[in-house]
């Protein structure tokens, strides 16, 4: 087994007397792209704003790389490595894709516009800039202002802002949602190479295709408990998790 980066321990959560995450333990391993499946209103957005920070537990811990980080901010976490995108809310419309992706940057660096005084600093900023852009295929987009991309090229440059934060684990919520099918494979296509630089990725995603091309691990979220977790295939051959979630067939584009 792999190093473990983030490890939950009974983790859980409850909205009134609903328990949208159940004493849920997890141990996500370096390198091991692993994606989190279950039915509408599962938890597992709920499980990824405790691991982020967005929502403190009502019961059990989170350790990042051994580090309890449960009373730890959002933004504690993300400087530890643990990064986590958040939507759309998190792009300016009004700036370039290049713009947003600098920013992001820069508050990871932690600098503000003294940098522009440091010239070498300010080249390094911006060849990184570029990198990021061309990684997330936004390359030739970069002077567009944010509101002028297509929807799918804004979850790219969320993606891209993100991935200027340089973290270590990612934990990415569905991020082809609402984006046009034709645009799904160049979304796989950045993920699989954002892999092979070394970010582990954690994701949500229901379209098959694509947790079957990519994933190394499944982990089945249930009713906000862990049903199983394990090898895609034998995952989602199980009888309990047929019966479960499974039901209508959903499973059956990645049992072809
Ligand atoms: N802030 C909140 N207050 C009250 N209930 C909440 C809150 N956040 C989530 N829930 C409830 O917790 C449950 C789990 O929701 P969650 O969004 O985590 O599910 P999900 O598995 O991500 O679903 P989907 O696949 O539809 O996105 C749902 O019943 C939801 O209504």
């Amino acid at each position: 087994m792999g190093e473990t980066l983030i490890r939950t321990e009974n983790l859980g959560i409850s909205f009134g007397a609903h328990k949208a995450v159940n004493k849920v333990n997890l141990e996500l391993e370096k390198n091991v792209f692993t994606t989190i499946l279950g039915p509408n209103g599962a938890g597992k957005t709920t499980l990824f704003n405790l691991m982020s920070g967005l929502l403190k537990p009502t019961e059990g811990k989170i350790f990042f790389k051994g580090t309890d980080v449960t009373s730890l901010s959002p933004i504690d976490r993300v400087k530890m490595g643990m990064g986590r995108s958040f939507q759309l809310t998190n792009v300016f419309p009004s700036l370039t894709a290049y713009e947003n992706v600098r920013l992001s940057m820069q508050a990871r660096e932690n600098v503000g516009y003294k940098i522009f005084t440091d010239h070498r600093k300010y080249s390094q900023l911006n060849e990184k800039t570029e990198e990021i852009l061309e990684r997330v295929l936004l390359k030739d987009k970069k002077d567009f202002k944010a509101s002028e991309l297509s929807h799918g090229e804004q979850r790219k440059l969320e993606l891209g802002m993100v991935l200027a934060l340089d973290p270590e684990v990612l934990l990415l919520d569905e991020p082809t949602a609402g984006m046009a099918i034709e645009e799904v494979p160049t979304m796989i296509d950045i993920l699989q190479k954002t892999k092979k630089q070394g970010t582990t990725i954690i994701l949500i995603e229901h379209k098959m295709d694509m947790v079957k091309t990519l994933s190394d691990k499944l982990i089945i979220i249930v009713n906000g408990m862990k049903l199983i977790e394990g090898d895609p295939e034998a995952v989602s051959k199980d009888p309990e998790v047929l019966k479960a979630y499974l039901g209508g067939g959903v499973l059956d584009d990645i049992n072809s």
